[in-house]
């Protein structure tokens, strides 16, 4: 299946009685071990894993020939990392796999993974990147520069085309490739296509990652796809799949701040509630400026109600019209902050959003669908939802139009999640933050 590749700069590097070790001495063991080894060996970081159809050009023969797959390149260098000092008091190792990974959005989010921005100065990362045969000489690519930047924490990176091997003990999924809707293209169709890829990731996720791994759905239309993941996946946890709606969160902060003429970081309390989609509902009867009720520090209600909210629920498809793509770094910054509200105790009386199963939600919300919501988190990986909130009639009416939007998307997408014959109802505006 995998077929060894010595990137050529490193075999330069190596001496010959390196390269013959290599050639007839890699001890063979599973890619994705992460436990500590013994004598402090460390394996390279490039090592890829594809399928029959991938012809990555053969340099290393283990003379193993019924070996699935195996290690390349640098990821074959052993090194002696006795004297790293340093590594004596790095965290076990934590392993993130990233689809889309040849996209716009995981260029920005793997260098910020791998740098240890995301999960701390003491915590060595494993990156597995999931792309297409359409896609793979891309991804290369994407490893090559990972490579190159020679991140201390980045200690494996594997790349493939199958969910199956590249999920394979996945402790942190971030699911972003997705296709993008393309002119003409109903929106059934889009709910269609990307949902057959999420639910293949869903079972893939099932059958090989971590019992606890925790899923944040990117790949539009998120929610959506995260219901679809999350259905294939019966023996994980409903309550690990998220669908990122953290980047609305921080463009609402962002308006909010903007007007009030405060710096962004006095804004709190933020929801953004129901689907990433332009009926998303950013919530200002909650959030704070400077501890104090929105509505208190912005008068301009009018404001608020109609230009806050649409430009929140917009804001996406402006930013194309200007940058000619959609957003990819704030998209990125996002994710992080996302992961970082997991992983990190919420801060006193303040709360993240993020899209979420509804089962057992206290605000009445429509059960078994993907809706954004405000959550805490002890910092263990865990969250649950906030219960102060309070609602207006403005509130529940725009709840009730995104809530009645995400059920016509499962009703859509029937055939992906269990529940029989698809039915497409949508609305005729259902549209994403980038469509407009
Ligand atoms: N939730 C949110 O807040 C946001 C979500 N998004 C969404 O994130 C997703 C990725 O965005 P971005 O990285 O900018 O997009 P890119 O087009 O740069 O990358 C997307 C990746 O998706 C993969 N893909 C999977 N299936 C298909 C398919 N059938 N056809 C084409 N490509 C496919 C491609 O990789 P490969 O060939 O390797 O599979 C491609 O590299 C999109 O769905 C976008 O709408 C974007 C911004 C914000
Ligand atoms: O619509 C898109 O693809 C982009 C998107 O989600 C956003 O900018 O929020």
């Amino acid at each position: 299946m995998a077929v060894a590749e010595l990137s050529p700069s490193y075999k330069t590097q190596l001496n010959a009685s390196r390269l013959s070790f290599l050639s007839t001495h890699v001890p063979i063991r599973r890619r994705f071990d992460v436990r500590p080894r013994p004598r402090h060996k460390r394996d390279g970081i490039y090592c890829s894993v594809t399928s029959n159809q991938i012809q990555a050009p053969v340099s290393i023969q283990t003379e193993q020939p019924n070996i699935k797959s195996e290690c390349y390149g640098v990821f074959c260098l052993t090194y002696d990392l006795k004297a790293e000092e340093e590594t004596k008091s790095w965290r076990k190792m934590v392993t993130v796999a990233v689809s889309g990974a040849a996209g716009m959005i995981a260029n920005h989010l793997l260098f910020k993974l791998a740098s240890g921005e995301v999960f701390g100065p003491d915590q060595p990362i494993a990156l597995k990147l999931l792309g297409s045969e359409r896609s793979f000489q891309a991804l290369e690519g994407v490893a090559m520069e990972l490579e190159d930047s020679l991140y201390p924490l980045l200690r494996e990176v594997s790349i493939g085309i199958d969910p199956y091997d590249i999920f394979q003990d996945a402790e942190w999924a971030l699911l972003i490739g997705a296709k993008p809707r393309g002119p003409g293209m109903e929106r059934a169709d889009l709910l269609d296509i990307n949902g057959q890829i999420f639910a293949e990731q869903g079972k893939a996720l099932n059958a090989v990652a971590s019992r606890n791994v925790k899923v944040i759905v990117v790949g539009n239309p998120c929610n959506t796809n995260a219901l679809i993941c999350l259905k294939n996946a019966p023996n994980i946890p409903a309550k690990n799949f998220h669908a990122l709606t953290r980047l609305d969160e921080n463009r609402a902060k962002c308006q909010l701040a903007l007007k009030a003429g405060v710096f962004y970081d006095k804004v709190s309390n933020v929801t953004i509630w129901g689907n990433h989609s332009t009926t998303q509902v950013p919530d200002f009867l909650n959030a704070r400026i400077n501890g104090l009720p929105v509505k208190e520090v912005i008068k301009d209600h009018k404001w608020l109600e109609e230009e806050f909210t649409e430009k929140v629920q917009k804001r996406g498809g402006v930013l194309i019209k200007k940058w000619g793509r959609s957003s990819a770094a704030s998209t990125a910054v996002s994710i992080v902050d996302a992961i970082k509200s997991l992983i990190t105790p919420t801060p006193k009386g303040d709360w993240f959003s993020s899209g979420v199963y509804t089962n057992g939600n206290p605000y009445s919300i429509a059960e078994d669908v993907v809706f954004s919501m405000p959550c805490r988190s002890e910092g263990d990986g865990d969250y649950e939802l906030v219960k102060d909130v309070k609602f207006d009639d403005y509130l529940l009416t725009r709840l009730n139009k995104t809530m009645a939007e995400l059920l016509a998307e499962k009703r859509c997408t029937a055939h992906l999640i269990g529940e029989g014959i698809a039915v497409c109802d949508l609305p005729e505006d259902t549209m994403l933050p980038g469509e407009m």
